[in-house]
């Protein structure tokens, strides 16, 4: 039921990783397929990354594969699960009977007990992000206007970028999943400028709204010691706790960025001085 497990990896394991091993252990792509629920798994944080694109039948979030003692079970019996349509159309989520409507950048977060998710509407692209939940929380439609935004940068430093906090605890409740969605303004490039880590939750990047001619090389790695992936429209890139996580693109572009970890603490961060990256 898995595409691909990532697992945890160490910092030392980035010296001499090649780059093919660098995108093996990280890089996540052809989560967006016509007619497809792609699932992957990764042992951070135990997170589900995945992208349902409907066709003209709807799709259903598939249910337990292993263990048999959870075999057919829901996914989301000890889950939570974030959705945000990257896509250009509205498409429609039904949960447990229950139907909403998510235009371009609209966000559902879907609480753990829920028995029956699925996604209909053609043009629509649903980005799914799932963590372990020890608790229930309401089930919620989310939009960029439901909270003040947070504009950050500048043109001159080509940063200038806003960032739309969707789940989090001032916006909508969740057990341990924090999610957002960042746009950078035309001519502007760099996310994450100045970079920071935080130790207590891992991250999840997923840059969009990127032609196919353009790429966003994603800055990863301890500080002292950065490497590149090089990303194209659609893919996502897993940070461990212990990594930096910033892009500068050749164009302007979205992300939709999702921790999870030891706590719901936005800025729970360490900013790093530009002094301080080789
Ligand atoms: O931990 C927080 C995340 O890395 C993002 O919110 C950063 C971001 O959207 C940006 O600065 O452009
Ligand atoms: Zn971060």
């Amino acid at each position: 039921m898995y595409e691909k497990t990532y697992y945890a990896t160490h910092p030392s394991m980035m010296s001499r990783a090649t780059n093919d091993e660098l995108r093996d252990r990280y890089l996540v792509s052809k989560l967006f397929r016509a007619g497809q629920v792609v699932l992957t798994y990764s042992h951070g944080e135990r997170f589900v990354i995945g992208g349902a694109v409907p066709g003209a039948t709807p799709l259903t979030l598939p249910r337990q594969a292993d263990p048999a003692s959870a075999k057919d079970h829901s996914l989301l019996e000890r889950r939570e699960l974030g959705i945000v349509n990257i896509g250009a159309v509205e498409g429609t989520v039904v949960v447990d009977g229950e139907a909403f409507r998510l235009a371009r950048y609209d966000a559902l977060y879907v609480p753990m007990g829920t028995r029956d998710v699925t996604f209909s509407g053609e043009g629509a692209r649903f980005y799914l992000l799932s963590v372990p939940a020890h608790r229930v929380y309401p089930l919620r439609k989310v939009t960029l206007a439901d909270r003040e935004p947070m504009y950050r940068g500048s043109r001159e430093a080509s940063n200038e970028r806003t960032i739309h906090q969707l789940i989090l605890p001032h916006t909508c409740l969740s057990a341990s999943l924090c999610l957002g969605l960042t746009r950078l303004e035309p001519g502007s490039v760099w996310n994450t400028m100045p970079p920071h880590i935080h130790e207590r939750r891992s991250e999840i990047y997923l840059y969009f709204d990127l032609n196919d001619d353009h790429r966003v090389f994603h800055f990863m790695g301890q500080a002292d010691s950065l490497r590149h992936i090089i990303m194209r429209n659609e893919e996502a890139v897993i940070s461990p706790p212990w990594s930096v996580h910033m892009g500068a693109g050749t164009s302007n572009y979205s992300f939709v960025w999702a921790m999870a970890g030891e706590n719901l603490d936005y800025n729970d961060m360490d900013v790093l001085d530009l002094c301080q990256l080789r």
